[in-house]
């Protein structure tokens, strides 16, 4: 499915904020990995947190939902003996069950994205995982990968930073189920350092204790630990409210977006601080961040490995704001759905943004008169390409068609649906 975006002067209402991905899936695999019965409140929907839902469900967890909740009874750490797992587009699913499928015979990871998750690198992980003794079978450290595990050996773990957080976390949640105790070792720099916080906070709650270092490059895991059962609640969702708050700063507007904590550890609640650097007027009170938007925005320079899974929505941003604006430590962008530095900054050239890349940041010489738009958008299989091209076409002179944007479903599938209810000129198309 298509979607044409047409020019959109102004927006104006009031949404609630979906509820978060990384929260979401972190719950399911906890309360999966517990013996007992967990409850996870207003739990995200989409097709990443739907993997994580099947996976876990192959696994031998026990799910019921009703329309606020799901209730899980997990397999503990005795998950069920499968052939094959799914997990879709979800490149935090798979990484984190890669660890998981080490408790397991032999798993394999089937490849149905070999444009997308196909191509992303799990090497870091797969050679962790190695080191404890873990076999597994890979496409130069790619999809399909088949993990023959059984009894996985703690002590010293070393893993790699510097491509993905992701990997760490996985080891995280695995270690604390061993039978020794494990001491792990991040090797490089650590990015998206903010979600290794969210792992945390999430162990915790689950009563797994975890000593970590204060700069998250070393940890201290003691082995033979239970998850318990418990009862959770999804906080909103930053990364995908972000694309709404841009909308609403690029447009003339009076956008209200509830249930954003301001005391959340998710990174890209940097989105409010970074518009607001834009002058943008706003305000962040009682969970609600309130844009009275009026389309005049300053550049900004912004390190965007602080809130990753936002940037694509400041820079859609920038690209109206009155002067240059420059996000910079993006490497890891790279790695992503697509090529979110090279394949992102072509579609806005398409649609007339002037933009530049380095090998680890983004340039944008805005343009406040707007863009000429009249373009067709290659979405890459990229749900946060979608919203934030989305966001532009809000203010191009000429509609634009972005091909596939059915896949914002990955993360966010009411995103148009809330666009629209605020007013935004967007129609699917077969
Ligand atoms: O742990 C997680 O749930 C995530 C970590 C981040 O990935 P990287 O650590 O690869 O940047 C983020 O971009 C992704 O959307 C979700
Ligand atoms: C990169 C993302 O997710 P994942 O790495 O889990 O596929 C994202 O949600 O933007």
């Amino acid at each position: 499915m298509d979607m044409i975006v047409r020019p959109t002067a102004e927006l104006k209402g009031e949404i609630g904020a979906l509820s978060s991905k990384n929260y979401t899936t972190r719950y399911l695999l906890v309360a999966a990995l517990a013996e007992g019965t967990s409850t996870i409140y207003y739990p995200a929907h989409s097709e990443d947190s739907d993997a994580m839902r099947r996976c876990i469900r192959d696994l031998g967890a026990v799910l019921e939902e009703d329309d606020e909740k799901i209730v899980i009874t997990g397999f503990g750490n005795h998950p069920r003996d499968v052939k094959e797992l799914d997990v879709g587009n979800a490149g935090a699913v798979l990484r984190f069950l890669m660890a998981i499928a080490a408790l397991s015979p032999k798993v394999t990871f089937v490849n149905t994205y070999p444009e997308s998750l196909g191509k992303r690198p799990h090497s870091d992980l797969i050679e962790a995982l190695e080191s404890m003794g873990v076999q597994i079978e890979h496409q130069d450290g790619r999809l399909p990968i088949t993990i023959s595990g059984g009894k996985p050996k703690g002590g010293k773990i070393k893993v790699s930073g510097e491509v993905s957080s992701q990997y760490l976390s996985a080891l995280l949640f695995l270690t604390p189920l061993l039978e020794e105790d494990s001491e792990i070792e991040v090797l490089g720099d650590l990015k998206s350092k903010v979600v290794i916080g969210q792992t945390l906070e999430v162990l915790e709650q689950a009563g797994i204790t975890i000593e970590a270092a204060s700069d998250y490059m070393s940890f201290r895991v003691p082995g033979r630990q239970a998850y318990q059962a418990k009862n959770y609640t999804v906080q909103g969702d930053y990364p995908g409210s972000a694309a709404i708050l841009a909308a609403a700063a690029v447009t003339k507007s009076d956008v209200k977006v509830h249930r954003l904590m301001e005391r959340s550890k998710q990174g890209e609640r940097a989105i409010v601080d970074v518009l607001q650097m834009m002058d943008v007027p706003l305000s962040h009170e009682g969970g609600t961040v309130h844009v009275l938007g009026n389309g005049r925005l300053r550049p900004v320079e912004f390190d965007g490995d602080a809130a990753t899974d936002a940037v694509l929505a400041m820079v859609a941003a920038a690209v109206f704001a009155d002067g240059t604006s420059r996000f910079y430590n993006v490497e890891n962008l790279r790695y992503k759905e697509c090529d979110r530095i090279t394949d992102y900054l072509n579609e806005l050239k398409k649609a007339g943004a002037q933009v530049e890349e380095r090998q680890s940041e983004i340039i944008v010489h805005g343009r406040p008169s707007g863009l000429e738009g009249g373009a067709t958008i290659n979405a890459h299989f990229d749900h946060r390409v979608i919203m934030a091209l989305t966001v532009v076409g809000l203010r191009c002179r000429e509609p634009l068609l972005i091909k596939d944007a059915h896949h914002v479903a990955k993360s966010y599938p009411q995103y148009f649906d809330h666009l629209s209810a605020l007013g935004a000129s967007v129609e699917w198309v077969k």
